[in-house]
């Protein structure tokens, strides 16, 4: 058994919010820390728990020596979880920040306490920005934390500014239909260090409500003020990338760590084992690659709108008949929950019309996807694993953001960065237009060039002696000798 004097640096326990596009890179910089030394405790919920084992394999979280899983309730009624009530995003952040905390004291009490001189003693806790109730545990129990914010730096700014919508009266919308009557249009051009030609609309999507007492409008504005609680915060992005929002951040919070993109930055390590910890909650569908594998470069367009995305059927047949007219090849990624209402089926028409050309899977393993050398455009709702993992693989992306600050990645990708395109009415003409564009367009070159350049300034960041490895050490050394 390893004792803990392999693990000198500490005892970190790492604590996501429990949805895909977050536990996907907490699991990436857990795995970062563990091979700087420092032993983890990886907390899942229970109900993630057991979808992990069941898309990964019954061993998948056994864990290495230095390295485990633990499980905390959610507090969602386990009935809800029928239906998958984690799909459900403001019960489950209802639930989180009501429930969790003396679980999760707890666990950490129980770790401490039955340490027996293998488990060492807990020295810091990595939460995600949105599960602050962790904050508490580590106030009342005296252990340092770190926040880690899964998001774009844009995006974080923008949630920072919420209440100042509040304060000065943009927000909540006073009627229904001022989404309709243009009033999202305002241009908002006085957040610091964020774009100057920002429309409301470009907003995370929570202020989208009449209601002040919307959950997820106050979840965003109560959670993201606490920031100040937190030793240091990191970030999953890089200076180049997103130079003017983080310069405004470290005027919030003096001690913010750029870290990414993460995907890379784990390109470093070298362990096979820990590399080999998956993080899907959906089985991956390994045939999309022997699929891809047959085609030529660049000529497919790959369709992907995260964990979270749902369209309602009028929208998933525009979407549908749209690609299907460009005549282009497509790899389309249709999770079994994405189109909403009853008894959902794909039109024959359309199956028969793609048959030749387009492959439909369930989930598929999304950084090998965009890797391949047959992907020359990206169909994406503007999550941000989706847009870095774009940026790592120098593709250009064609945007429908779906929530949250999607529609703020969905803005930079097309303004700031100039590698993307938003489609803003989802019609079958604008996806087509659209998506020859992206594929053939001169356009579309232009923002394949951009990709390229931006992947490689993300590869500088990631690489020895670059912003982001930089960054990663120092905030490592810190909480390895109790500076944090
Ligand atoms: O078939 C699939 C589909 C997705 N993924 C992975 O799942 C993650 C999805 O993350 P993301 O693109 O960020 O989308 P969401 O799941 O929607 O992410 C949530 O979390 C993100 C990070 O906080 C936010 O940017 C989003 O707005 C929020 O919806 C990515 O790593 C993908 O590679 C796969 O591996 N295979």
């Amino acid at each position: 058994m390893a004792s803990f004097a392999n693990f000198k640096s500490g005892h970190v326990v790492c604590v996501p919010y429990p949805a895909q596009g977050h536990i996907s890179p907490m699991l990436k910089l857990a795995k970062l820390v563990h091979h700087n030394g420092f032993y983890i405790t990886f907390v899942n919920t229970e109900f993630n728990h057991k979808r992990l084992l069941r898309s990964n394999g019954p061993q998948s979280l056994d864990g290495l020596p230095g390295f485990r899983f633990e499980t905390i309730p959610d507090g969602l009624p386990s009935t809800d979880h029928d239906v998958d009530a984690t799909q459900h995003v403001p019960s489950l952040c209802a639930s989180t920040s009501k429930n969790c905390l003396v679980p999760f004291r707890n666990l950490i009490n129980k770790i401490n306490a039955e340490g027996n001189g293998v488990v060492p003693p807990v020295t810091c806790i990595v939460s995600d920005v949105i599960m602050s109730f962790t904050l508490d545990a580590a106030e009342e129990l005296g252990i340092p934390e770190v926040l880690f914010w899964t998001a774009s730096a844009c995006g974080f700014m923008c949630y920072l500014h919420y209440h100042h919508l509040v304060q000065r009266g943009y927000i909540p919308l006073k009627d229904e239909n001022d989404i309709k009557n243009g009033y999202l249009e305002k241009m908002i051009d006085w957040v610091p260090g964020i774009l100057k030609n920002m429309r409301l609309r470009d907003f995370p999507s929570f202020i989208r409500t009449t209601d002040p007492n919307d959950i997820m409008l106050n979840f965003f504005i109560n959670e993201t003020e606490r920031i100040s609680k937190a030793s240091a915060i990191v970030l999953n992005t890089f200076d180049a990338f997103e130079h003017n929002a983080l310069n405004a951040l470290f005027a919030i919070h003096p001690h913010i760590y750029t870290i990414g993109p993460l995907q890379l930055m784990l390109n470093n390590t070298i362990d096979e084992n820990l590399k080999s910890i998956g993080s899907n909650l959906w089985k991956e569908d390994l045939s999309c690659i022997e699929w891809l594998d047959t085609k030529e470069s660049n000529s497919v367009v790959y369709v992907n709108f995260g964990s979270i995305t749902v369209m309602n059927f009028d929208q998933f047949i525009e979407m549908a008949w749209g690609l299907a007219n460009t005549k282009k090849q497509f790899l389309w990624i249709i999770r079994p929950d994405l189109i909403t209402g009853d008894s959902v089926k794909l039109p024959e028409d359309f199956l028969s019309e793609i048959k030749d050309r387009g492959m439909i899977a369930n989930w598929c393993p999304q950084e090998k996807v965009l890797k391949h050398r047959a992907i020359g455009g990206f169909l994406t709702h503007s999550g941000w694993n989706s847009t870095l993992e774009s940026v790592c693989a120098g593709v250009p992306v064609l945007c429908w953001p779906f929530f949250a600050e999607q529609q703020t990645n969905c803005r930079y990708s097309c303004i700031e960065w100039e590698m993307g395109m938003e489609i803003v009415d989802l019609k079958r003409n604008e996806v087509e237009i659209l998506v020859r564009e992206l594929m053939d367009g001169e356009k579309g070159k232009k923002m394949k060039l951009k990709a390229m350049n931006w992947k490689e300034e993300a590869e500088k960041a990631a690489s020895p002696g670059g912003s982001s490895c930089i960054n990663l050490n120092n905030v490592l050394n810190e909480v390895a000798n109790g500076r944090i």
